[in-house]
This record gives structure tokens, sequence and C-alpha cells, in this order.
């Protein structure tokens, strides 16, 4: 199996705060992996670091390998990205945005520009192509964004909780376009906190806790050593955290102004 992504002994402290603290991680071309992971367990910050986006870290990354330490950035070519929070360029048209994109990673414009329009019309946003985007929902803004992520055919996709804002048809899609991408050799690496997504899509699932990589295996070799029904509640198993019903309950009371248990 050809290795597309290695991490050895990764770690990110921003100050005092030690985000990361050993990650090792290799993975192999056609692997969709879910990355997931309670709020600031360093999910972001992981994907920022494969990405170049954030320096100061310790240890090696390497991507087709290749150490990106060594201000090698051919490799961005291959890789494509959906952030978690993307700043959009709100003044432009999904038109002028996306063959920007495309020209940006060596396209010609005008072939950006019609497998821009070919693509947007799959989502079926072909008449909004060349309105503005400050004009556009979250879930059409989101859609830009995914184009934006593939345009240049990329061979490992990172995509930080890309369904978000989307309809129950355009999850469909999604869904069913990433597990297709990976049965034609494309690897993507997937956060998000929408577990039943997580649980269907992914071959394989990294579990990050406090920074530290907690469970990496299939849903079935999870499930198997946690004995729990579905990954929502191997997740909160495994983080320790089990008193969901009894928190609900307590902020009801305190709402409803009521005395705490
Ligand atoms: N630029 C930064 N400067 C300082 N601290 C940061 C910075 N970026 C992230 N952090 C901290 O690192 C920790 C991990 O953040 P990160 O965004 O990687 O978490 P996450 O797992 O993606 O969380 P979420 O599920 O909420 O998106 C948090 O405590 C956050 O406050």
């Amino acid at each position: 199996m050809e290795r597309v992504l290695r991490l050895q002994d990764v770690k990110m402290r921003f100050l005092d705060n030690q985000v990361l603290k050993r990650i090792n991680l290799d993975v192999y071309r056609g692997q969709i992996i879910g990355y997931i992971g309670p709020n600031g367990a360093g999910k972001s910050t992981t994907l920022k670091i494969i990405l170049g986006l954030l320096e100061g870290y310790e240890g090696t990354v390497e991507v087709f390998g290749k150490k990106i330490e060594i201000g090698n950035v051919d490799y961005k070519r291959k890789i494509g990205y959906v952030p978690e929070n993307a700043e959009v360029y709100d003044m432009l048209t999904a038109s002028e945005y996306l063959t920007f994109v495309g020209e940006m990673y060596g396209m010609d414009r005008k072939q950006a520009e019609n497998k821009a329009l070919a693509l947007m019309t799959e989502l079926g946003m072909e008449s909004a192509f060349y309105e503005r985007i400050s004009s556009y929902s979250k879930g059409m803004r989101q859609r830009v964004l995914i184009v934006a992520s593939l345009l240049h055919d990329p061979d490992l996709i990172f995509l930080d909780e890309p369904l978000s804002g989307l309809d129950a048809n355009s999850v469909m899609i999604i869904k069913d376009l990433l597990a297709e991408l990976a049965a034609r050799g494309k690897t993507i690496f997937y956060s998000s906190h929408i577990m039943d997504v997580v649980e269907k899509i992914s071959n394989r699932i990294v579990l990050l806790v406090d920074g530290e990589i907690a469970a990496d295996g299939s849903f079935d070799e999870l499930k198997n050593s946690s004995e729990k029904g579905s990954l929502e509640a191997i997740f909160n198993q495994l983080t320790g955290f089990e008193s969901h019903q009894e928190t609900a309950e307590n902020m009801v009371n305190l709402v409803m102004g009521e005395e705490q248990k």
C-alpha cells in the first residue's frame, strides 16, 4: 500500500497549552480517515500543520513521501482543503472565485471556469454561478468551498466539517462523492462531529483526545473493543463522557429556576 501521509512524534504547543502531545500516524492511499475528537482536542491544529499553515511544531510530517519541513511546497498542488471557517471572497461571484482558485493551482483560466461551472451545475448551483457569494446562503457557500477544494483534481483531500449547513440532498451527494473519490484512489482526511456520517463513510477512524490518539481502527474494530453499538456511544465512552442526560437535566433546572440535583 502506498503511504501518502506520515506524522512522526508531532507535538504542538501554544504558550503553555500543549495541544498535540505526540501524534504518530500513517495514512495510505484510498483510505477515508474519520478524524474525530472533542472540541479543542487539536483536530484543526493537526490539519493546519499538515497543510503547512502552522509553524512551530515538533516532529516530522511527510506528504507523498517527502518531508514538508524542508520548504518543499510542491505537495500542495496535490492537496485539496475544505476549511472549517473559510474566508470566501464575498464580493466575487462563484465564477470569479473558483476561476481564481483554479489559476492558483496552475490551471488554465478557461479550463478552470468551465470545470467549475460543470461541478456547480451538478450541485444545482448553475443559476447562482455568476452571482456574488455575499448573496449566498450558508449551504451555497459550503458547496463553493467543496468545489474549490476539488477543482485541481487533488490526490489527498482534507475536509474540516464539510457538511456544515448542507441540506439532506447535498449531504447524500457529498457522502457518495467521497466514497467514489476514495474508490478511485484518492485519500480523504475527514474531520467532523457528525458521528453517524463519520461511522458510515470512514474506513478508518482516528480519535483524538487531549492531543493524543485514543483509538485508531475501522468502525467494526472500535465497536468490538468497546461493546457499544454506535460511534456516538463509543465516542462518549472513550472521551469519558457519560453524563449527558444529567447535564441536560441540570441545564433545564437552571433555565427554569429549579433546584440542582
Ligand atoms: N492560533 C492559536 N493560538 C493559540 N491557541 C490556539 C490556536 N489555535 C488553536 N489553539 C488552541 O488549540 C486547542 C485545539 O484547537 P483546535 O482548533 O485544533 O481543536 P479542534 O479539535 O479542531 O476543536 P473543534 O472540534 O472545536 O473544532 C484549543 O485549546 C485552542 O484554543
